[in-house]
């Protein structure tokens, strides 16, 4: 087998009519993607539209731009939820790594055109009512799109088109939901460059933009511009290999996460990922910014295995012991929810 690499599918002609031939197309290039590679980039979608992308990042550069007070910097999780702002250095998601990275969650539950963010949830700066506004249209958009990859899943797993969808609905999302991430990797200052290039680390880690992890959720649409660094695990190769995932103008980044891997029962992977500092000495000097939209299904749903004939014939090869190990879930059954699985990762993330 040659290389693996990351597929680039076009959802132009996608309609969500499982028996089209565009939908079964698309659809066994989906299959491809998230059972082989559990990467794909995504291209051909209207929205979110390329102008409502710039806007997003140019809140958050400037949500960056060195303004944000002690008090704006909301701690990450205070309110019980996993929202809010984390620094440099505070997710370890690779042991012996210092993330040089700092992030504002925001669930999407606080996007809600119903609701009116508190001071306590949102910082000013993203509750100024256009900034606000921009973001909203865009958690909309983000959802919209993730629901269609979501379809042509679902039909890649001879599934009803709809199964995933109805069980990321919105209906019971208020405790973990789906969460919009920005997020800026400062430039390396000197000092951390020059432990990192003699190898001895960083405060004794190793400093890196983002330390390699697997997402938590379902699925994660990412949205990077001008600065690439993304790499990918590949699992096909004996020895530790990484795919860059380079910026491609106009398309999404799209994998499954750790959640979607265990519904699964491993037959959709879940695909370590990390994002380096740049070899060279220019990059190095330049910020990067990138939006993930994370899906989590409704905080109750049951991760009992997909009803796929797919996962069935993959789950009887009794090759899956999951990520779980010996943890048991949350339900009495042993089993997990979907909230219960989210609140069982972020514990093992953050200091
Ligand atoms: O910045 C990126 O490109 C990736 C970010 C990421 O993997 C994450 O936030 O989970
Ligand atoms: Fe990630």
């Amino acid at each position: 087998m040659s290389a693996t690499s990351i597929p680039v599918i076009d959802f132009s002609s996608f309609d969500a009519d499982p028996n089209s031939r565009a939908t079964r197309d698309i659809a066994e290039k989906v299959l491809h993607a998230c059972r082989d590679v559990g990467f794909m980039y995504i291209t051909g979608f209207t929205n979110p539209s390329p102008t409502l992308v710039d806007s997003v990042f140019d809140i958050t550069h400037r949500l960056f731009d060195g303004s944000l007070s002690a008090s704006d910097k909301i701690q990450y999780a205070r309110a019980g939820k996993p929202t809010g702002y984390t620094d440099v250095g505070s997710e370890v998601l690779e042991p012996g790594t210092y993330d040089v990275k700092e992030c504002y969650n925001i669930q999407k539950a606080l996007l809600d055109p119903t609701h009116t963010p508190t001071e306590a949830e949102l910082p000013a700066f993203l509750r100024d009512p256009e900034t606000i506004g921009t973001l909203q249209e865009f958690a909309r958009q983000c959802r919209a799109l993730s629901i269609d990859v979501m379809r042509a899943m679902a039909v890649s797993l001879q599934m009803d088109v709809e199964w995933f969808v109805d069980r990321h609905d919105d209906a019971c999302k208020d405790k973990g939901g789906d969460n919009l991430r920005l997020l800026h990797y400062p430039p390396v200052p000197e000092d951390v460059l020059e432990s990192w290039k003699v190898g001895d680390g960083y405060d004794g880690k190793r400093a890196i933009r983002a330390g390699a992890h697997g997402d938590y959720g379902s699925l994660t649409l990412l949205f990077q511009r001008d600065e690439s660094g993304l790499q990918v695990l590949d699992k096909h190769s004996p020895t530790e290999r990484w795919i860059d995932a380079p910026v491609i103008p106009g398309a999404a980044v799209v994998n499954t996460g750790d959640l979607m891997e265990y519904w699964t029962r491993g037959l959709y992977k879940s695909t370590t990922h990390r994002v380096v500092i740049p070899t060279d000495s220019g990059s190095q000097r330049r910020p990067r910014y990138s939006v993930p939209y994370f899906s989590q299904p409704n905080d109750d749903v049951v991760l009992s295995p997909v009803p796929s004939p797919l996962v069935a014939a993959s789950a009887a090869g009794g090759q899956f012991e999951g990520p779980t190990g010996t943890v048991k879930g949350d339900r009495e059954d042993g089993e997990f929810t979907s909230f219960g699985y989210l609140m069982w990762r972020l514990t093992s993330t953050y200091k």
